[in-house]
């Protein structure tokens, strides 16, 4: 369980790495390390067949070129297509120079196979962290053919065409199923385009990890099960209700009760102790019991909120479908103000949508002592910074750094590779989920599992983290099991999440070996 810190590592901090090391090894040291990872790992992994290799300008298409003489010494059939590469850096110069004959070829890699066996390896040397503008037509061709073979591609470092910071990936970015990164590995593979584009990532350290380990204080990391010990504590027997919390919900305006249910009923799976379900709804509740879990106690918002201390409530969820009109803003206000004791909060959906309306509600939450969590997705991320939502997704990691730092909150920035900030601009990005998470609702399931996590104990940045990986990890779950991507519910990741958390407990009770 206790598996090292798995860092993320932006360009810069590679660069000066990279640099460091270029002053201090021998000439052309890390690409002849760079060369061998990747060729340990093709002899590993596709023993056979013949391989194509794909080299750009740079440094990159130097891997490229090294890695082509290399597997032609094993004995391996090999050819490259190179891009123009007049005046290549030393270290690429030095690679060219070493690449026997015969193997650099002319024309287009569509002219090898025109209908015949797709190569068994396609790699992809063309552009790495120094791609700094869109991909020339050629290279883009290339990217196209690659993906029409069918053939498995290993890009070295980076996908060519996907930005290694950011994960924005140009239109014609190499699809690889397999990356090899150097250094350390970056945040662009993890999220927006970055699982689309990487596939299984590996990393290579090139024996830079030491000096890597230096720059970890800025780096992010890649949120595994591994990071989320509190979720598998197995629980004493000599407990009760109480134990585990009680979690208010504020929720559910009229046409809306199923978000209020979804995120009640994922916080009664993730193990709340008490949920007690404020309706935004005026003055009575549509809705007297939830018929399939009549666990849940609903009553009106205002209700819940004026008698929140004789119920004990000890944590809040607020904003699932609840509605944007005058009584959700004066419950929310409600909630950031009137509460004793600075309960801990998660604000979801249309609470975030009152906060960005409203800089009174901005200051409220910014007055508090212990951080909220936010859950925005990418549209809320961009009305709470007065952006538009391109300008989010450009920049994810930044967006949610921004975001915490404006409203001194932990902000969970939602979407393919989920970015987590701390109110400072500690970042991380959950290494879990998949597309079957794209369906109505399951925005409300993370809230109500934030709730409930926050109900048993965990601290703020703990529930923050181990939050969105139990939501993920629960749909990779039903994804494995059939149940999705395409038509999983949002209703049952819950129960799946349930199934992981046991499981979990239940190997950490049989202790060291156990898988989680
Ligand atoms: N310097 C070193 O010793 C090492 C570098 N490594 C490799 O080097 C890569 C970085 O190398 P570079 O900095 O040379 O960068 P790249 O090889 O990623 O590409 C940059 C080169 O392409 C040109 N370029 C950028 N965008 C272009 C575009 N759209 N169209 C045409 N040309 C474009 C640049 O002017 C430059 O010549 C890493 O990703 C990694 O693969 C590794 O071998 C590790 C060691
Ligand atoms: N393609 C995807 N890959 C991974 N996670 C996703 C993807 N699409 C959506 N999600 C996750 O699903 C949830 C959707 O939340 P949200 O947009 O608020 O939905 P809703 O408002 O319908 O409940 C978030 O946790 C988000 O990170
Ligand atoms: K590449």
């Amino acid at each position: 369980m206790h598996a090292p810190a798995h860092f993320l590592f932006r360009t810069p901090s590679i660069r000066l790495v990279e640099r460091e090391a270029l002053a201090s090894l021998p000439a052309h040291t890390l690409m002849r390390r760079a060369a061998w990872a990747a060729a340990d790992l093709v002899a590993q992994r596709w023993p056979e067949g013949a391989i194509v290799i794909l080299c750009g300008p740079g440094n990159n298409g130097g891997d490229g070129a090294m890695l082509a003489a290399l597997l032609h010494q094993a004995g391996r059939c090999v050819r490259v297509w190179a891009l123009p590469h007049a005046a290549p850096p030393p270290d690429a110069a030095q690679a060219w120079r070493e690449l026997p004959e015969g193997l650099l070829q002319p024309g287009d890699p569509s002219q090898l196979h025109p209908e015949g066996k797709p190569p068994a390896l396609i790699v992809d040397a063309l552009f790495g962290i120094g791609l700094s503008r869109p991909l020339p037509d050629q290279a883009a061709r290339w990217a196209g053919w690659a993906r029409l073979t069918q053939a498995p591609v290993l890009a070295l470092d980076v996908p060519s065409g996907l930005d290694a910071d950011t994960g924005v990936a140009q239109a014609a970015s190499i699809v690889a199923t397999h990356t090899l990164t150097y250094i350390g590995d970056k945040p662009g593979l993890h999220t927006r385009g970055g699982g689309d584009h990487a596939g299984t990532v590996g990393v290579a350290d090139l024996g830079l990890s030491e000096r890597l380990a230096h720059h970890a204080h800025g780096a992010g990391r890649l949120i595994q099960a591994s990071d989320c010990p509190a979720l598998f504590t197995p629980r004493g027997n000599d407990t009760h209700k109480g134990s585990y919390g009680t979690l208010g919900l504020i929720a559910g305006a009229p046409g809306m009760a199923g978000a209020a249910l979804l995120a009640a009923r994922a916080a009664l799976y993730a193990g709340a102790g008490k949920i007690l379900v404020g309706l935004a709804e005026p003055d009575s509740c549509s809705l007297a019991c939830d018929p399939l879990h009549p666990e849940l106690m609903l009553r009106p918002a205002g209700d819940l909120l004026a008698q929140a201390g004789s119920l004990g409530v000890t944590c809040w969820v607020a904003g699932c479908g609840m509605g944007t009109g005058t009584a959700s803003h004066t419950w929310l206000a409600q909630l950031l103000t009137r509460l004793p004791g600075e309960q801990p909060l998660v604000l979801d959906a249309d609470a975030l949508t009152l906060l960005a309306g409203d800089p009174a509600l901005a200051t409220m939450l910014v007055s508090r002592h212990t951080p909220a969590i936010l859950t925005p997705h990418p549209r809320e991320a961009a009305r709470l910074l007065g952006t538009g939502t391109d300008a989010i997704q450009a920049d994810r990691i930044a967006a949610a750094q921004a975001l915490a730092a404006r409203y001194r909150a932990w902000v969970i920035l939602k979407g393919a590779g989920t970015v987590v900030s701390s109110p400072t601009g500690q970042w991380s990005i959950n290494g879990s989920g998949n597309a079957g998470l794209a369906t109505a609702g399951t925005g409300d399931v993370l809230a109500g599992m934030l709730g409930a996590l926050l109900a048993q104990g965990l601290a703020v940045d703990d529930a923050a983290r181990a939050g969105v990986w139990l939501h993920g990890a629960a749909a990779d779950e039903l994804v494995a099991q059939g149940t999705g991507p395409i038509g999983l519910t949002a209703g049952e990741i819950a129960p799946a999440a349930r199934l992981l958390r046991n499981r979990g407990q239940s190997d950490a009770r049989r202790g060291p070996g156990a898988s989680a």
